[in-house]
């Protein structure tokens, strides 16, 4: 698709009404500059040089906010993980501030429930074109703000081209259910959006995240405000001017910046907010419950932290099986450098094979997974922190450190250098692909979700050990199965307590599939029919036939 100018009327009177200011704003300095990898470093040095460092602005009602009223002076610093240096200043939202955008989003409410199905449909087209046709800008700041490789940012815009486009047909051929009632009454459910939806998401995937909100969120009618992690803000920033471009009504989606206490409490309590879609921690989602307890109609929809088991029978490592199998139980430990929710962190292998899977794993681990080519730095100094306290605990629990080690620990910068946009690898958030054999059954190591480059390898007996040592945990989202048994695949995958149930695969999604966790994992589902629950209300009309 060329970038052009819509014909679309809404798109015409939106564009044509509010053209985007002709200073040089941070957006479109970004926007015009910095592309690709090497703009975007040339752009982050000259930055560096004048010692001014890139502020990202809200997006409200269309407009990039030139500064954050009440909030002026409260920024929070962001850095590049795989240099440690500070690249941007992101605005913490004050409460005030937080309430204009949802009121935004209010106004803009009746509008925009009341579109067309093919109108709504064009609009998230038209979005997931645009995106495409910047894949490169957003993956590259997607890998500068997250620490992912280039190549795994790359896998995630295209994701949230696809979340667009999925939605976009989804409301196409979206059916709803009508019944009989023994002659005398016919039933049809009527589905309206439910409203104003706060859009909260963590820094693992921060593009593919959001944009799994944004696309059902816009397709079912509802309007939004949006807040992406304060790790991670860049591509939501990006984000407002795709929305610029489509001429999505203003107010419809309203992007704002800011930390989880003072800016996503507030967003989540405002009584004007219809619901909340949150994917995050387990505690943020129980402060989450409790601040809207009272909100009984609130619609919530909660995705939440993971221990995901991987079980490894014995007929898997068979050697016509063996290379499939490996490989999977390694990208499902060590994407994203294991900084994503379904990561297969525990993995047990069938007693037999025990020793042949560590083997085999170890080495093709150590030859696939190569710190700073295949496998990116970790999100924040404070993950880092937090990852390594895990391996020292592992060590003090007498666990074998087959590959990796402890890492060295890293100081925040002083305050000297907290200006400085410069490179310098060493204060970089590196952690190295870790297997971990010998880990002691209670330790916390297979219990906490550590949500880094960190696996455990233990073993199991029968079917039946594997599938309580795979449920023997508060969480219940994900769970890999490897075998080359059908009639196991099913015995054991059906008494697995977890939401996503993966067979000789990992992290296949169809978009249409109920996505959600078990337990401590999470409350409902997303995606499909799921997503149109979340974001739609339902009343059931009764037609008598007297
Ligand atoms: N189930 C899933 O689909 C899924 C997907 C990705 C990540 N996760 C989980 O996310 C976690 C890592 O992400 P994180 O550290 O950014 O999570 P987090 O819970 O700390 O933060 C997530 C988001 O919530 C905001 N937030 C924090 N406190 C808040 C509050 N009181 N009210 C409203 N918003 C608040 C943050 O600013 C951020 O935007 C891991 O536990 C991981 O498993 C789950
Ligand atoms: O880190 C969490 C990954 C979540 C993935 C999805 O929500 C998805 O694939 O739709």
């Amino acid at each position: 698709m060329e970038r052009e100018k819509s014909t679309h009327p809404a798109v015409m009177t939106s564009i044509e009404d509010s053209p985007v200011p002709r200073k040089i704003s941070p957006i479109d300095e970004i926007w015009t500059n910095a592309h690709s990898l090497k703009t975007a470093t040339t752009f982050l040095k000259d930055r560096s040089d004048s010692h001014t460092p890139l502020h990202l602005q809200n997006f409200v009602s269309g407009d990039f906010t030139p500064t954050v009223s009440s909030s002026a002076g409260s920024w929070i610093d962001s850095f590049n993980p795989k240099t440690g240096a500070l690249f941007a200043k992101v605005p913490c939202t004050q409460p005030d501030d937080v309430e204009a955008a949802v009121q935004a989003a209010k106004a803009a409410f009746p509008a925009w429930a009341k579109t067309s199905r093919v109108e709504r449909s064009q609009y998230l087209q038209r979005i997931s074109d645009l995106i495409k046709l910047d894949r490169e800008k957003f993956a590259v700041w997607e890998s500068i703000d997250q620490g992912k490789t280039l190549e795994r940012a790359r896998i995630e815009v295209d994701r949230a081209v696809a979340n667009f486009s999925y939605f976009a047909t989804y409301i196409l051929h979206e059916q709803t259910a009508a019944r009989m009632i023994d002659g005398v009454a016919l039933t049809y459910e009527h589905r309206s959006p439910a409203g104003v939806f706060a859009l909260i998401s963590p820094w693992n995937m921060p593009l593919y995240l959001l944009t799994w909100k944004l696309a059902p969120c816009l397709a079912f009618g509802c309007t939004a405000v949006a807040k992406p992690s304060e790790i991670t803000s860049m591509s939501a920033f990006l984000l407002g001017r795709v929305f610029q471009e489509a001429g999505l009504p203003r107010g419809v989606i309203n992007i704002i910046f800011g930390d989880g206490p003072t800016t996503g409490a507030a967003l989540v309590a405002s009584p004007l907010v219809n619901g909340v879609s949150f994917t995050g921690g387990t505690e943020t989602g129980i402060a989450i419950r409790q601040a809207t307890a009272a909100q009984i109609g609130k619609h919530l929809s909660l995705e939440l932290g993971g221990k995901n088991p991987t079980l490894v029978f014995s007929d898997s490592m068979l050697p016509e099986h063996r290379d499939r199998t490996i490989r999977i139980a390694a990208s499902a430990a060590f994407e994203n450098q294991g900084e994503i929710c379904l990561c297969g962190s525990r993995i047990y292998v069938e007693k037999t094979m025990y020793d042949d899977f560590v083997r085999h794993f170890t080495d093709y681990v150590a030859k696939t997974y190569v710190l700073g080519q295949t496998v990116g730095a970790v999100a924040s100094l404070q993950h880092y922190n937090k990852i390594r306290g895990y391996l020292q605990l592992a060590a003090k629990d007498g666990a074998t450190f087959n590959l990796g080690g402890v890492p060295a620990a890293l100081l925040p910068p002083d305050d000297d250098d907290i200006t400085v946009i410069s490179n310098s690898e060493e204060r970089g958030y590196w952690i190295p692909p870790t297997t971990l054999t010998n880990v002691p059954l209670d330790s916390l190591v297979l219990k906490d979700e550590i949500f880094g480059p960190v696996v455990t390898i233990s073993s199991f007996q029968d079917e039946q050990e594997a599938v309580s040592l795979a449920n023997d945990s508060e969480y219940g989202l994900a769970a890999v199965l490897l075998t080359a048994d059908g009639a196991r695949m099913r015995r054991v995958g059906e008494q697995l307590e977890a939401g996503m149930v993966w067979v000789n695969s990992w992290l296949v999604r169809e978009l249409g599939t109920p996505f959600g966790g078990m337990k401590n994992s999470g409350t409902g589902r997303e995606g499909g029919d799921s997503s149109r629950d979340v974001f739609t209300v339902v009343r059931t009309m009764h037609l008598p036939s007297f």
